[in-house]
């Protein structure tokens, strides 16, 4: 299983600092959608510079316009760019078509999207390299948030996927047992006094 370090930051030398603290623990580097709402798609650029061994994702968290928003994160050096499984399956389309123009690839993410398990296998029919079974900041802070449903979705999707909703040190082996080919941490990384040390149990814990 690999591990995603999410950055939920919002300018790039604090990007930077973060990355550079939790790379050697970690496969994918993502920019969070309020890094690239706040500093630009320049952030990603900055970060493969940094990082051109890692893979870089650009949670876009596209809506419309799907081929145009993937074109211009796949320019800027993103490897991953998401789509959001509630947009229609045309924006998906699209991104998939930039994905393929670039050698690249699109994840969709099922953040609200109710039957996760279905639309997670009709967006894969579609040419998307996989899904991610999340649940955001707002639903985690809602009373009695518990993320086992994400891998119970999982599971019964059947495709590949990722799993996002504060997973931290004591949770990821249970995410792994899940079947998830990705597990996303963003809080339990960036928000630890030691950035590195962090990522790292977070790799320790992964069987
Ligand atoms: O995409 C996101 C929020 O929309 C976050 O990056 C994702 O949820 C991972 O962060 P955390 O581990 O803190 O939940």
């Amino acid at each position: 299983m690999k591990l995603q370090f999410a950055m939920d930051t919002l300018t790039t030398e604090h990007a930077l600092a973060l990355a550079a603290a939790a790379a050697p623990h970690v496969d994918i580097l993502e920019l969070g959608t309020p890094l690239i709402k706040s500093a630009g798609l320049s952030a990603v650029t900055a970060i493969k510079a940094a990082h051109p061994d890692k893979i870089v994702l650009a949670d876009l968290k596209t809506m419309d316009a799907g081929e145009l928003e993937a074109d211009i994160a796949f320019t800027a050096g993103a490897d991953l760019v998401t789509v959001l499984g509630s947009a229609g399956n045309s924006t998906i389309v699209g991104a998939v078509k930039a994905a393929q123009k670039h050698g690249k690839g699109i994840v969709v993410d099922l953040i609200g999207v109710a039957d996760k398990a279905g639309r997670a296998q009709e967006v894969v029919a579609l040419g998307v390299d996989f899904v991610e079974m999340h649940a955001g900041l707002d639903e985690q802070a809602e009373e009695g948030f518990t993320f086992a449903t994400l891998l119970r979705d999982g599971e019964a999707s059947g495709v590949k996927f990722s799993v996002a909703g504060g997973i931290n040190a004591s949770t990821i082996a249970s995410v792994q047992r899940s079947g998830a080919a990705v597990a996303v941490a963003g809080g339990s990384i960036y928000g630890a006094p030691d950035v590195g040390a962090a990522a790292a149990e977070l790799r320790a814990a992964i069987i």
